[in-house]
């Protein structure tokens, strides 16, 4: 997806934000751009206050002079703007490529809409091309992953779990501090049954389906921006 756009998507999704709107700040390159527009509309005066879904994306707001706040001090959110990695039929999603899962969900689920900014290119028919993020306990990560075996030889898994790493030769470490594996399905048949067993295993601490949480994509094309509704 080019850079372009990702802006364009990002630009669309601007077009719902309104004076006094509580926000819900998203994780990855294309909800950088989101963030990067809505500090140009505070510049410009616009009254919001905003929850990020990730410590990048706090930085990246604080930057732009954008009111944070928490879930503690307010309790819900007018609409959350993030991207996806994959976007199923009835806009299923798979996200977490950027390690950011938990806090995207518990801010997507703290919020009135979600919606999500992308390239056609993760518009799919069924989810699972793209590897499901699973974050985990590091405590007992041997038993937790025999666990997780079972559920993806349950659920047809094409391909082996794996255990993220930054790059660098150490493990990825999310915000929260747990590590993530990554589960190659190839296609997902049942993503409901899959959440509820992976939620079923007592090291997961949550994974990267978000079923039913959002409303709305702005999908940028080539020849311009397309709206998918739930
Ligand atoms: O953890 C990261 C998030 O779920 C991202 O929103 C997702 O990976 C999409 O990122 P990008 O917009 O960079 O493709």
């Amino acid at each position: 997806m080019s850079e372009i756009e990702k802006r364009q998507a990002a630009a669309k999704a601007l077009e719902e934000i309104q004076s006094g709107m509580r926000i819900g700040l998203g994780t990855g390159s294309t909800a950088r751009h989101f963030v990067e527009l809505l500090g140009e509309r505070v510049a410009d005066g616009l009254d919001c206050l905003c929850v990020p879904t990730s410590e990048v994306t706090a930085q990246q707001a604080a930057s732009l002079n954008i009111p944070l706040t928490n879930l503690e001090t307010i309790d819900r959110l007018d609409v959350t703007v993030d991207g996806a990695d994959e976007i199923g039929p009835g806009l299923a999603l798979i996200k977490g490529g950027g390690g950011a899962l938990l806090r995207e969900k518990i801010v997507a689920a703290a919020s009135d809409q979600m919606v999500v900014i992308a390239d056609a290119s993760k518009v799919v028919d069924a989810l699972g091309r793209f590897a499901l993020p699973i974050e985990v306990n590091r405590f007992g990560l041997g038993a937790t992953r025999r666990a997780l075996e079972l559920v993806l030889s349950d659920h047809q898994a094409e391909g082996a779990l794996k255990l993220r790493s930054d790059g660098a030769g150490t493990d990825f470490v999310t915000d929260g501090g747990h590590l993530i594996f990554d589960a190659f399905f190839g296609r997902i048949s049942a993503p409901e049954a899959l959440s509820l067993a992976l939620l079923n295993v007592p090291g997961v601490v949550q994974h990267g389906l978000f079923l039913g949480l959002c409303k709305r994509a702005y999908v940028a094309t080539p020849d311009g921006v397309r709206t998918l509704n739930d």
